[in-house]
């Protein structure tokens, strides 16, 4: 009997037991009363509420202004659920970007010089970044702008304005699949705020993921963008990779700094789409800041972004040697690291921080490493994103496996739904739950791992540059099935689980049975002929086929 059914076992003997001699209805459970609250809905507020608890707590920091703070506190909820927006909502979202986009500030250090005490300026710091979160909390409110989730702790700020204080350049990494996600302007204008001698440069990270004509599409947007914003393409992948082919040249530029011939062929200046080595980087990072240092001798050069951009990838490459831990868990650098790369070249490595930025969904963050996959309560809106930029085919040949077609009366070109790639995907992994039912959750965590590590590759086009011509995707290797036989699938005990559709002819019209033999799945099955067959998923599927069509000739015969 469902739970949720008003005569539900348990809750008649809770009545029973607990209120005897009272009327039947005067004790009722919380999802019982219909007093237009949705008990279930606020079930998940109470995590949210532990983000405002977290808020009270950076609030309380304020010390007098408690109550005050508590007052403009506002829990801004997802807009829409399933992560993928059409193509009008994305055209008002963008509207109300460029009305605000100025709004969306970094947090800025106060004023401070050496007449100000440690205390002072710490209180002063401390009451400058409640005022901008209010700031933030209040452009959310009043005009339902979705945002990142930016970071809210001080100490982090705190740590990107030191790192920006002491560095003659600062490098913002971004993610060059999506770079305009990633790269928040208001962090060069900080940058400029605090000097104008200070070199501001835009590093496209992961840029192997990006084909040559993809990478001058988006050097011609930023050399056509009114703050001439300076971009450079870079691998750091690749480059860790090619350590021992360029040992030679590195040697040679750390000796006088002066790199002759056509080595350096690039200038920041120019706008190439051509990928950087990072012995041009390095030439770069020693040579573009002239003026006055912050250390009279060095260029300083601070390297900033969101987390899992490829910071510290970045620093290993140019340094080639693993300095600084590497993770595919965003949030891996807590604290700003300085690395003496030779007598006048500092790095400064900062951690990775979640600008506040305009975003279309929370599913948009995840698929793009910003936030925690393994941290997910619902896996269905960033799949459902994932489903909506990859191509049906392109995930089938990634993970061998068959997707349902869309059943008759639906859209045959629609995108498959999450659960209909998961169950697929599921099913073939042998990932299920103890009650048999595929173990969805966990093949998203995979699925969205595997788009964010470039597996399952997607780019996103400069603004005004058609996306669908901008990244196109080869056609279908194999010819994909027209259509599925929809099997049952049952447990051992003969309960019916659910479909699952197989390509295969030989599949027609018989009973598959699915249980687990030791940690295998074990497919078994009657054929129309009567013949049974087993299959272990361990087991080559073509020995599967093979029986079967053997059987298949035999009752031919
Ligand atoms: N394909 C590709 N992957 C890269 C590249 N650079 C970094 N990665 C991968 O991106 C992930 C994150 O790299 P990190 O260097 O740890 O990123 P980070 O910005 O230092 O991350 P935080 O410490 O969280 O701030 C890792 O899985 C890297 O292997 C690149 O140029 N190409």
């Amino acid at each position: 009997m469902s739970k949720k059914g008003k005569s539900s076992l348990g809750r008649a003997l809770i009545r029973d037991r607990m209120h005897k001699g009272a009327r039947p209805d005067s004790f009722r459970h919380t999802t019982e009363l219909k007093d237009g609250y949705d008990w279930s809905t606020n079930m998940q507020s109470i995590t949210e509420q532990n983000d405002l608890d977290e808020f009270l707590a950076t609030a309380e920091l304020a010390g007098a202004d408690f109550t005050a703070e508590k007052l403009n506190i506002r829990v801004v909820t997802e807009l829409k659920p399933t992560g993928v927006l059409s193509e009008a909502e994305k055209k008002a979202q963008n509207d109300l970007y460029q009305q605000h986009k100025d709004s969306i500030r970094v947090p800025r250090r106060p004023y401070w010089d050496a007449r100000t005490t440690p205390e002072e300026l710490a209180a002063n710091e401390r009451e400058s970044f409640l005022a901008w979160r209010r700031e933030l909390a209040e452009l959310q409110e009043t005009e339902g702008i979705h945002m990142t989730p930016y970071e809210k702790n001080l100490e982090f700020w705190r740590q990107l304005w030191r790192v920006v204080e002491r560095s003659d350049i600062v490098v913002q990494i971004v993610d060059a699949r999506n770079p305009n996600l990633f790269l928040c302007e208001d962090l060069f204008a900080y940058v400029r705020e605090t000097s104008p001698h200070k070199k501001c440069l835009v590093l496209l990270n992961k840029a192997d993921f990006l084909t040559e004509s993809q990478r001058k599409s988006w050097s011609d947007y930023f050399k056509n963008r009114k703050d001439e914003l300076k971009v450079v393409f870079f691998s750091a992948l690749e480059e860790a990779a090619a350590k021992d082919d360029v040992e030679e040249v590195s040697e040679s530029y750390r000796d006088d700094g002066l790199i002759s011939g056509d080595f350096i062929r690039l200038s920041v200046e120019e706008y190439s789409s051509a990928l950087w080595t990072k012995d041009q980087l390095v030439h770069l990072f020693r040579t573009w800041h002239t003026g006055t240092k912050y250390k009279a001798g060095s260029t300083t050069v601070g390297l900033c972004g969101y987390p899992n951009v490829g910071k510290s990838s970045t620093i290993n490459a140019i340094t080639q040697c693993k300095k600084v831990s590497v993770s595919s868990t965003p949030g891996k650098t807590k604290h700003f690291q300085t690395i003496i790369l030779c007598e006048d070249l500092i790095l400064c490595d900062c951690p990775g921080l979640v600008f506040p930025n305009f975003v279309s969904s929370k599913a948009e963050m995840v698929i793009n490493g910003i936030l925690s996959i393994d941290q997910l309560r619902d896996h269905v809106p960033p799949v459902s994103l994932v489903l909506s930029q990859i191509p049906r085919h392109i995930l089938e040949e990634t993970y061998g496996i068959c997707i349902p077609h869309p059943p008759e009366g639906e859209d045959p070109d629609r995108p498959p739904t999450s659960a209909e790639l998961l169950n697929a995907y599921s099913y073939n992994r042998g990932f299920m739950t103890s009650s048999g039912q595929p173990d969805n959750p966990r093949g998203a965590r995979y699925i969205l791992k595997d788009y964010v590590n470039g597996k399952l590759k997607y780019c996103i086009a400069p603004p005004g540059i058609d996306q669908d011509e901008y990244h196109k995707y080869p056609p279908p290797k194999r010819s994909t099935p027209s259509a599925t036989i929809p099997v049952h699938v049952r447990m051992t005990k003969e309960r019916v689980l659910g479909t699952e559709d197989i390509d295969h002819e030989f599949f027609k019209d018989q009973i598959v049975k699915v249980g687990f033999k030791g940690r295998h799945l074990v497919k078994s099955g009657l054929t129309a002929s009567g013949a049974s067959i087993v299959g272990d998923k361990k087991h080559h599927k073509g020995k599967k086929r093979e029986k079967l069509r053997r059987l298949h000739q035999h009752k031919d015969a």
